[in-house]
Formats: C-alpha cells, structure tokens, sequence
C-alpha cells in the first residue's frame, strides 16, 4: 500500500471516527438543549401568572374594600377611604366613584370636570366588570389602565404592572397577556410596548389562571447556537476523538501490515492457492495421486515459500484456516479427476492442532458431504509433532480411518518416533523425510538409517512413500527395497491444478 493511499485511510479513518460519535451526541445533546428550553420557559410562564394573578387580586381586593364601606360615596370619609387604600395598594393607581355614565370622585376628591366612565368590556361571573386599554383622554400619558367595576366603584390599575420583568436581564418574552376569554392587554401605547406574538421557529408556551392566559416565547435554539454555546467543551472533545480514531486507524493499518494481518488478509481475499506434486508408483512408474501443497503468489509476481508463513500461521492461530483452504482448493481444482478416477487420491498436510483437537473431523463431513469424492481418496499427512497427545490423536485417527480416510506420518525420521510409539497408532503410511532419500548412495552419516527407517515401515505393515527423491538412482534403490510410492523432482515439482491435470492424464497410461 502507497504512503499516501495509507495516509488518506487515516484521513478518512480520523474523519468517520470523529464524526461518527460526535455527530449522534451533539444532535441528542441540542435535543435536551431544546427541551430543558421548554421546561425553562414552562416554569417562567408560572411564574408570570402568579405575578399577574397577584396584581390583580390586590386590585380586586381593593375594589371590595372600598365597596363595602359604610360612608356616602364621594363623602369626605369615602374620599380619605378611597385615598388610603390607593396608597396601600400597590397595584392601585385611583379608585373613583360614579353612579352613573359619569366619574363622580376619585381619590384626590370630587371631580370638578366631567369625565365619562369607561365602558365594561368583560363581565365576570364574580359580579366583577372590566375595561381594557382605557387611555384617560385628559391624563396626559399613554399609559393603558385596567378598570375593574363593582357597585359604581372603579379601581384603576396601570396595565405595565402585569409586563413588569422583575428579573433582569430577562432571556424571555411575554408576548401576550389576556383575559380568560380572550380579549388582549397592552402595557402601554407605545409602540414599542406592544406584546410580540411567537414567531415560527419560536419556543412558546402559554398559561391559563382563573381570570387570566399569559404567552411567553423566546426564539428556539438553533441547532448552530448550540454548538456556539459549547464550543468550549465541544473543541477539546474532538480533538480527543479525532486524536484516538488517529491512533485507532494507524494501529488497524499497522495490524494489517503485520505479518499475521496479512496472511489473515490474504485467506479472507482466498489468495492462497494449491499446487499438486504428483505421486508416483515406484514398480510401474504410474501417477496414483498428488500432494496439495499451499502457496501464496505475491501481487508483485513473487512467492511467499510455506517455510515462511505455515510457522507464523502454526503460532497465530491461522493454521486451521489454511488447511480448510487447501481442503476448499482439492474439491474446486481436482473434484472432476477425483470422481472420474476413484483410485486417484489427494494428500492434505494437516496440523497438529486438526489432529489432537479433532477440529478437521467436522470440516470433511462438511467439505466432501455431497461432493461425490470418496473418503479414501482423501489421504491426510501429519508430523510427528502431531502425536505427541497420543490419546488425542489416537480418537482422532481412528475415526479417520473408520470414514476411509489413509493417513500418513510426514517427515518420517526427523522426530522422535520410535517403534513402539507408531505401533500404537493407527497410520496407514510412512513417509520417509528427504534428508534421509538424499543420503543414499553417499558418504552422509544418516545414510545407514534409510534402510532402518524402510525396515521398520515394513515391520509394522505400512506402506512407504519417499519424499525428496531426485535422482534415478535414488529411486532404483527405493524400488529394491520394496519402497511403494515416491514423490520428487525427479518426476515432477508441485504443479498448478491444470498442469497437474495434464501430467496426471500422461502418467495414468
Ligand atoms: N500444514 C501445511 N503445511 C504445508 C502445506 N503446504 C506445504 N506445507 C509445508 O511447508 C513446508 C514447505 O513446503 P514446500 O515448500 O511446498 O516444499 C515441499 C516440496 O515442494 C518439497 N519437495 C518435494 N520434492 C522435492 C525434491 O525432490 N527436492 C526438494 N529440494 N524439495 C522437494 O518438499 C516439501 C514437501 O514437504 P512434505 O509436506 O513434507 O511432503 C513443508 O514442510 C510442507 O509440509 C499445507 O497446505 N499445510
């Protein structure tokens, strides 16, 4: 992989892993932003209810006061009455008094002009009249009074009381106070001073009292303004995240370009592939089968030798997967010559974990059920590291051979097998390691142990492959002794499936 293909995997890798859980938390976050607006706004038009309502219970309470004193209305008792309680009560501009369409008195005395009562706009069950937004035309101000009525006594309360924002700065609008059935005031007549309705996108709620509906509002909550509001978190938060995606992204690529990751790589790509060196019978020089070996052709056109990458994957854990890879290869690339030929066979080098933990058992039922291939022509090649848990291996061997499956001892005379050891077991085959077959006919100090190794084969009943057999003359000494098969150079190396194919149709004759 180029540095700057890996470097934009990082890029990409830093960008989706940053994005990727910010983008979630902040939407969800901007979610409860929003509704703690609400419930903000909620507790804040309470709030300005009660306000409202206290306004004007003082107000009605006043009202009540002055009507049920006992003195003449507009009498000097009424008009000190009406005085007093104007000054007591907070939300209280005047109170006057006027039986008919005229105010009679007020509370600075009996009225020298003529002023029209206002006329009722609500009558309220309470016996209760009210006038809204009266401008006293000869007061000299556009305030807006409230006039609440009972029994020719009016109480004036200035409207501003009910906008009064008593706490500052105030981050909320009451953009509408009305009477219960719906009639608006204002705070004054003022232009500036008239409620604002909600505007679309606003956050509003409205509230509802005995006499009383109040609308509050405040523009909602961008989802901009929140990331404004908390870039101060939100910054140093993604620089984290993008700073561990980073490092999560190089180690995934670092894992990939680890030996281990790229030969999981190639298995999961199925770059692995098989090659077939064929096995021949020593007396009548016929092909009767091949052994699958792996290998592993680079993209740059070189090849990476099993000696390299079988140990890695013995140790990593991998091995199970090649050996699937190569059971998968035998049925794809020999499945037709198989089952044309049911003497010809497949070997197949298995692992020493396949063996004491019986984990290939289940995989050739599963490979072979159905594929018209006979168990026997599967034979099965094992080290003799792969005995070492005798028991283990025994259980699986023996179910090996109960499906018709033949199984061969690899590299026979390099471990530490002795008679004894292999009786025990139930092997069909010996395959006599290289070394041994290029010591014959040498000077090399394992050259007297090729007729041991052969004798001992013949001792207990098995037949005996050679393997690393290059020479003629190997091979004539081979035959003498009643070896059965050999493999090797001298007839062939590993081929791929179709070349193996050709020579197995030339050799069959
Ligand atoms: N578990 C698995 N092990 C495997 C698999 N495929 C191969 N292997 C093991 O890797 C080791 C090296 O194998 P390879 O490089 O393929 O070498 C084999 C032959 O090519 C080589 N050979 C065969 N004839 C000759 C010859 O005349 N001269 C010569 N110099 N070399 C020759 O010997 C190797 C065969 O080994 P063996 O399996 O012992 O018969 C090797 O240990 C393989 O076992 C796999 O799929 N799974």
């Amino acid at each position: 992989m180029s540095r700057r293909l890996t470097w934009a995997l990082v890029v990409l890798a830093t960008v989706i892993g940053t994005v990727v859980p910010l983008a979630p938390t902040l939407y969800v976050s901007w979610r409860l932003a929003l509704s703690a607006q609400q419930e903000q706004l909620d507790a804040y038009a309470l709030r300005v209810l009660d306000h409202i309502d206290a306004v004007y219970a003082n107000a009605e309470s006043a009202l009540r006061t002055i009507a049920a004193t006992p003195f003449p209305p507009c009498s000097p008792q009424q008009i000190s009455a009406m005085l007093q309680i104007t000054e007591e009560a907070l939300s209280v501009v005047n109170i006057g008094y006027g039986a008919g369409d005229v105010v009679e008195c007020n509370s600075w005395g009996p009225l020298t002009y003529r002023l029209e009562r206002a006329q009722t706009q609500v009558e309220q069950p309470d016996g209760i009249g009210l006038s809204l937004n009266w401008r006293p035309t000869n007061f000299g101000t556009d305030r807006a009074l409230l006039i609440l009525r009972l029994h020719g006594y009016s109480v004036l309360v200035d409207q501003r009381q009910f906008f009064n924002a008593w706490e500052t700065p105030n981050p909320y609008t009451i953009s509408g106070v009305r009477t219960r059935g719906g009639l608006p005031i204002y705070a004054s007549y003022r232009d500036q001073d008239r409620p604002a309705p909600p505007e679309v996108g606003d956050a509003s709620v409205e509230k509802v009292s005995r006499n009383w509906a109040v609308t509050v509002r405040q523009p909602r909550i961008t989802f901009q303004d929140h990331l404004q509001a908390n870039r101060a978190v939100l910054l140093p938060l993604s620089a984290a995240i993008a700073l561990l995606s980073a490092a999560s992204g190089l180690l995934v690529l670092r894992q990939q370009r680890s030996p281990r990751g790229e030969l999981a790589r190639a298995l999961k790509n199925g770059e692995l592939v098989a090659h077939y060196q064929p096995i021949i019978e020593l007396a009548t020089g016929r092909c009767i089968g091949a052994e699958a070996l792996v290998r592993w052709p680079r993209a740059d056109g070189s090849q990476t030798p099993p000696d390299m990458f079988i140990p890695l994957a013995e140790e990593t854990g991998l091995i199970g997967r090649v050996t699937d890879r190569m059971l998968a290869a035998v049925v794809e690339d020999l499945g037709d010559l198989l089952r044309n030929d049911p003497h010809a066979h497949v070997s197949i080098n298995l692992s020493a974990a396949d063996i004491t933990t019986g984990r290939i058992l289940p995989v050739l039922e599963r490979v072979l059920d159905g594929s018209g291939i006979q168990p026997r022509q599967i034979w099965l090649e094992a080290t003799e590291r792969s005995f070492i848990d005798v028991d283990g291996a025994r259980t699986t061997l023996l179910e090996l051979r109960r499906r018709g499956h033949r199984t061969a001892i690899d590299d026979f005379g390099t471990g530490y097998s002795g008679l004894n050891y292999v009786q025990n077991l139930p092997i069909d085959l010996l395959k006599i390691d290289r070394s041994f077959i290029t010591a014959i006919n040498t000077e090399a100090p394992t050259r007297d142990v090729t007729p041991y190794i052969i004798a001992m084969g013949h001792e207990l009943k098995l037949q005996i492959i050679a393997e690393g057999v290059e020479t003629e003359n190997q091979a004539e000494y081979l035959r003498a002794q009643g070896v059965s098969f050999a493999q090797g150079w001298l007839y062939s190396k590993a081929l791929p499936a179709a070349a193996f194919i050709v020579f197995w149709a030339a050799r069959r004759r």
